[in-house]
């Protein structure tokens, strides 16, 4: 059942009953869903630069986009549920209870009912996957691997699942310039994707938003994709003057076939959400207003499943190819160490991050 106005209005005095301060993050993020539940998108004029909380405030809000008003009212619910349970298990451990696992900066990391949830956590961002958080994410799958849980779900946090790589990663040059830069990112890129192909249990994307780049070529490495329908899929390489990667260059020629995956790949084409079900990247599409209940629902009841048997299914269904998607990563990779030095891929960064300074 979807969250009622009398639960958000619950869920608001639960905030007040909070023992741990939830901090400013946590604070802006749910000023931000309760003014998206109960205005709808942000309508007001942009704060002016001096004047800094509202011009967060603004901003959290202005990051929903469109965001209809009763799944903001799910997630400011769901939010404070979390924040209570957090709370409760800091003072005592329940068995079971949902757990909070600490230390990530631009994740935030979950395990309850045999699901640990990693969550994409820069909305403000588009969950554009910055150098700590393709580290966190490294971390947090190798965590999960050893854990007890039986699937691993990986999600965004707001109106997109992930806009990919973060495009101001290239602009903190080491010492040794930008060969260096190229070389330390493609190293972290293949170790990044061989973190997914190794990835034992199996590997669900909750596909909640907008797809793009990077997010969208791992989701050939996946076992289940189940998405939103207001999720799109965009790989736009060729206009960064980049070339695929994530194995996308094995993986998606077999799954929609060569000529479709040229389309996505090579000339950019973005497709809806019902588009990739129908071409076999999305296992199954969803309404957007019940997408969170109808999915956690599914996945709560196959976590239930025998989890060791889980594992077994999956390596003797992907096992055969790992070695095979090593190899494509590490091409993939080299490829696209030389690409990020090309003059198309550099003018490219610096045409989005001269469109954003002039905002
Ligand atoms: C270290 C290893 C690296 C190896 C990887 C190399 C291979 C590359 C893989 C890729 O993933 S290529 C794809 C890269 N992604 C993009 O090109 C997307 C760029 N962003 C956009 O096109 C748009 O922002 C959007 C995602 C379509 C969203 O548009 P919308 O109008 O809805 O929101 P914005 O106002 O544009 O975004 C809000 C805020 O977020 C910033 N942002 C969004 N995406 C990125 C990103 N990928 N990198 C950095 N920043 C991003 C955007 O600039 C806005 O910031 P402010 O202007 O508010 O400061």
């Amino acid at each position: 059942m979807r969250a009622s106005l009398k639960d958000l209005k619950n869920a608001v005095n639960q905030v007040k009953l909070l023992k741990k301060d939830p901090g400013n993050e946590v604070k802006l993020k749910l000023y931000a869903l309760y003014k998206q539940a109960t205005e709808g998108p942000c309508n007001m004029p942009k704060p002016g630069v001096f004047d800094l909380i509202n011009k967060a405030k603004w901003e959290a809000w202005n990051a929903l986009g469109s965001l209809p008003e009763e799944t903001a009212r799910q997630n400011y619910v769901d939010l404070v549920s979390s924040l209570s349970s957090s709370s409760e298990s800091s003072s005592q451990v329940k068995p079971g209870a949902d757990k909070e696992h600490a230390g990530y900066g631009t994740l935030v990391v979950t395990s309850e009912d045999g699901i640990t949830k990693i969550m994409l956590n820069r909305p403000t961002r588009k969950n554009a996957i910055s150098t700590q958080m393709y580290q966190e994410i490294i971390l947090a799958l190798k965590a999960a691997s050893q854990d007890d849980s039986a699937i691993t779900v990986l999600t965004g946090n707001g109106d997109f699942y992930c806009s990919g790589n973060d495009l101001t990663n290239v602009t903190d040059t080491p010492l040794g310039g930008i060969e260096e830069k190229a070389k330390n990112s493609t190293n972290l890129l293949r170790d990044f994707v061989a973190s997914f192909i190794d990835f034992p249990k199996p590997l669900i994307a909750v596909v909640n938003g907008p797809a793009v780049g990077i997010a969208v070529t791992l989701l050939g490495l996946f076992d289940i994709v189940y998405a939103s329908d207001r999720a799109t899929f965009h790989t736009p390489f060729s206009h960064l003057g980049l070339s695929p990667e994530g194995c996308s260059s094995y993986t998606f020629p077999k799954i929609m076939g060569p000529t479709k995956a040229t389309e996505m790949l090579t000339f950019g084409k973005k497709l809806t959400a019902r588009e990739a079900c129908a071409q076999g990247l999305v296992t199954e599409v969803f309404p957007d207003a019940t997408f969170q209940k109808e999915v956690w629902t599914r996945l709560t009841a196959y976590a239930k499943l025998p989890s060791n048997v889980l594992r077994i299914s999956k390596q003797v269904i992907r096992s055969m190819e790992k070695e095979k998607l090593h190899s494509v990563n590490v091409e993939e990779s080299s490829i696209v160490q030389e690409r990020f030095l090309s003059k198309e891929s550099m003018n490219a960064v610096m045409n989005f991050l001269s469109k954003r300074a002039k905002l």
